[in-house]
């Protein structure tokens, strides 16, 4: 096929997107335009299709070259595109559906907004279909892409699909037969988890709360493939804070600055265009010249992936607007100056009067406004000689000098009495370099740290100068300090364990902080907190808790346990870092190539709730139907535990307890809402109630202690035990054990990880593995017991079959 781009269509087409004035043009997809070009040029059966550059007007001309020297495609397509690097077939006909699209686009006569998006996700589509096509045609075996030049390209594209898109790709019911054809096939040969990786034993032991298990790797011979599964567990969560920033080229920025002086100048409005259009009727012609473009404006953009002022220059300037057209068409609008700032930055003007405050995520603020379009000449009405060149030259743009100030200080505060240590505490953590002597009020104003982290992010931490008793009647530093812990999201109380220099006991200290701040402002009690006693290293011994408080002993001094206390500020509930994290990596048999790495993390929620609906299913009898379940726990097992049990059982109601009556109100409606439960989910206050007359109970916390007593249970109850996966953390008690009878997915695993069962003696008394179970059918399975538990302990096989699975979903997808 021969091409004939048609040039007045090209010059239509970009004119139509330019004048939209708000579309990016360089987002519609043409990457590398040349480089395809010759490519494609080389390759026989593709032709190339011919532009004649001199025939495109200027604006087309100059849009053309932005496009090819840059590459700038939406998301998507850099994704699939990026993915196939040195696969140059699948360059060349990426390029190829890239020129042909473009050949549409340009025979298309309706071009707006709405249908330039359409063809842009038409444009995704193409990509994307073409490139399943390509891994479709390989014949390897393990579906490996003998084009890609390394597997991992392509499996970063799954891995960016992280857990809710690649969610998709894993159907309960499937997962679950396909667990169970693999249990089935394994013929006892099963690859028990022992124990984590030595290395990673020892890496615990040095690194405190945090724990590592790596799966050990699991041959599945009926799928032709090996692999295994590295997996984190880091269960302490003192405190909670939500707010890590990212920060790009962090090793290049080593200074924080928290206010800067700049001068911001709007783009002036564009001339009037003075354009006539000729006709026989009027003698000199009627003018038709559009209205100048309007000139960019200088905005500030609230971003929380900003950290501090520093990346701002001294001077902005935006582009003007452009000259108005012929036909009574506008000039382009000069495209605004977007400067990122971080949350919570104050603006004032060069007179000191407050433009505006940054608070929420993606608020703007015009700082120099852009000039109005002149007139273009058809505002004129006035015909004749003398008048039609007659047109507005289009306004200035403001132009000041403005001041930017963080004050959203720090997503955490450090609270304490003067001399506790905070800035000691702070230049510990961070480079902030606050006076530190030992008189109160060092400190007159706040100063920042950022705490840095090796995944590039880090966290504002603020030492707010000396809280004394009474600073809520404004005492000592009174109002004007208190006022900065308002703007913290969390707060450590750091208490002073120094016999000379603390004002009364740390409890006491603890207890006068939280009351100076209730008294300033009550929603201070809201905040999320955490409790540091300091200089641990001038005492002989210390109580961690105070008051019902987890206390973290450390000495800012001596550096001593500075690393646990930078991991406690991050570690948390409310941020997006989950307890477990975990990558699979799956192999191919006979060449032992990488297939794909993973997200492990919703291949373990997937897996595990599979395993245990299996279990569950062949532990009941098959007749049993409108039992009641019992969920302990509201997390990421909670919920795939639900989706999982029902998808092989009919219940006729589901109790769900956990410590946090929110978090079961928010599992409750998200098990309703997106995976439409339809089953009566019913929130309780106590496990004791909920365990009460309960057929089938779940376990799935982090407890380290029984939240399950075989008192409350009725006879017969199946207990799934998912947590308390350590051989010294408990999820259920001696009775409850001792009357049961135990199965588990592998009893090897389960005699040395499984504290239930370690501590209650009953090593000995487990009856047999998971795979036994699903081969040997119904039977009795409780015996002469009371009750019947599953020990889940999670093993590499699950991981591994249920990893190729996904991949295999993934390539016919
Ligand atoms: N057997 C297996 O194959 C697997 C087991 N697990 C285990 O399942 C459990 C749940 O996992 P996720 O939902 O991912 O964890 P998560 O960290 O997301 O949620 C933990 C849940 O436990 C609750 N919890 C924490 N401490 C508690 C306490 N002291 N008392 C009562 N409840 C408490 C929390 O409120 C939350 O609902 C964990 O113990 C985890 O190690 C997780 C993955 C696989
Ligand atoms: O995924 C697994 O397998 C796990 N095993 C024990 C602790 C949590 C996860
Ligand atoms: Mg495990």
């Amino acid at each position: 096929m021969e091409w004939q781009l048609n040039i007045s269509k090209l010059n239509k087409f970009l004119s139509a997107v330019l004048n939209t004035g708000q579309f990016d043009i360089l987002k519609l997809g043409f990457a590398n335009l040349n480089e395809d070009l010759s490519e494609l040029a080389n390759e026989e059966q593709l032709y190339m299709p011919s532009i004649d550059l001199d025939e495109l007007n200027e604006m087309s001309v100059s849009s053309l070259l932005r496009i090819k020297t840059r590459v700038h495609l939406p998301t998507d397509i850099v994704r699939f595109y990026a993915s196939t690097e040195g696969s140059v077939a699948y360059r060349l006909s990426s390029g190829f559906i890239f020129l042909q699209a473009l050949y549409e686009i340009l025979e298309d006569d309706t071009l707006n907004r709405e249908s330039l998006n359409e063809l842009q996700s038409d444009l995704v589509r193409r990509v994307t279909n073409y490139s399943q096509e390509i891994l479709q045609k390989s014949n390897r075996t393990g579906g490996q892409v003998p084009e890609f030049k390394s597997s991992l390209e392509q499996t970063a594209i799954m891995c960016a699909e992280r857990n809710t898109d690649y969610e998709k790709l894993i159907k309960p019911k499937e997962l679950i037969s396909t667990l169970e054809g693999v249990l089935g096939s394994l013929d006892g040969k099963i690859t028990p988890d022992i124990q984590p990786l030595r290395h990673f034993m020892e890496i615990t032991r040095e690194t405190g709360p945090s724990g590592y298990f790596a799966s050990m790797p699991a041959h599945i011979p009926s799928l032709k493939c090996f692999g295994v599964k590295i997996l984190t567990l880091y269960p302490s969560k003192f405190i909670c804070l939500p707010i890590t920033i990212q920060m790009k080229n962090l090793a290049s920025k080593s200074k924080f600055v928290d206010w800067v002086r700049l001068s911001v100048t709007g783009g002036n409005g564009g001339p009037g265009g003075t354009m006539v259009q000729w006709s026989i009727d009027t003698k000199y012609g009627v003018p038709c010249g559009g209205d100048g473009g309007r000139g960019g404006d200088v905005r500030m953009l609230a971003s929380r992936s900003v950290s501090n002022l520093g990346e701002l220059k001294t001077g902005y300037k935006a582009p003007d607007g452009r000259l108005g057209k012929k036909n009574r068409i506008p000039g382009t609008h000069g495209e605004h100056i977007l400067l990122p700032v971080p949350l919570g930055t104050v603006v004032k003007d060069g007179y000191g009067n407050i433009m505006g405050d940054l608070l929420k995520e993606d608020s703007e603020l015009v700082v120099a406004r852009g000039g109005d379009g002149g007139m273009g000449n058809h505002n004129y009405s006035v015909l004749g000689k003398k008048y039609r060149f007659e047109r507005g030259l289009g306004d200035l743009g403001e132009n000041r000098w403005i001041e930017a100030e963080m004050k959203t200080i720090a997503a955490v505060g450090l609270v304490g009495f003067p001399n506790a240590g905070k800035s000691t505490l702070l230049r510990a953590i961070s480079r902030a370099r606050p006076k530190v002597a030992s008189y109160p009020f060092t400190t007159l104003r706040p100063y920042l740290g950022a705490v840095e982290y090796l995944d590039q992010s880090q966290i504002i931490v603020a030492d707010i100068p000396g809280l004394i008793q009474g600073a809520h009647l404004n005492k000592g530093l009174g109002h004007s300090f208190l006022r900065h812990i308002e703007r913290c999201t969390a707060l450590v109380y750091v208490l002073d364990l120094d016999q000379v220099t603390m004002k009364c006991s740390p409890g006491e200290q603890l207890m006068h902080l939280r009351e100076e701040l209730r008294l300033y402002q009550p929603e201070f009690m809201n905040k999320i907190v955490a409790v540091v006693a300091n200089k641990v290293d001038l005492v002989d011994e210390w109580e961690y808790s105070l008051e019902g408080e987890n206390v973290l002993a450390i000495s800012a001094e001596n550096g001593l346990y500075i690393d646990e206390f930078r991991i406690l500020l991050k570690s948390n509930e409310a941020t997006s870092y989950p307890s477990h994290s975990s990558t699979v990596l799956l192999y191919e048999n006979v060449t032992g190539q990488l297939i794909t790495q993973l997200d492990g993390d919703p291949i373990t929620n997937n897996r595990t709730a599979a395993i245990s609906a299996i279990a569950m299913k062949h532990l009941t009898s098959k007749e049993s139907n409108n039992l009641v379940l019992v969920v302990l726990g509201s997390s990421n097992q909670a919920k795939s535990h639900v989706r999982y049990l029902t998808a092989v059982k009919d219940f006729k109601e589901i109790r769900m307890w956990s410590r946090n009556a929110d978090n079961v109100n928010k599992c409750i409606s998200y098990l309703q809402q997106t995976h439409n439960i339809n089953t009566p989910l019913i929130p309780y206050s106590s496990a004791e109630e909920a365990c009460t007359d309960a057929d089938v109970i779940v376990t799935v916390t982090l407890s380290k202690d029984p939240v399950v007593k075989g008192s409350w249970l009725k006879q017969g109850a199946v207990i799934i035990c998912v947590g308390a996966c350590r051989p010294d953390w408990r999820e259920l008690d001696d009775e409850l054990m001792l009357n049961s009878a135990i199965y588990a997915d592998s009893v090897q695993s389960a005699k040395a990880e499984s504290g239930d069962i370690i501590l209650s003696g009953s090593t000995d008394r487990i009856e047999c593995d998971l795979c036994h179970i699903v081969k040997e059918g119904e039977r009795d399975w409780r015996g002469d017991n009371k009750f019947i538990l599953f020990k889940s302990l999670g093993m590499a096989i699950q991981d591994v079959a249920s990893a190729h699975l996904i991949y295999s979903n993934y390539i016919s997808k």
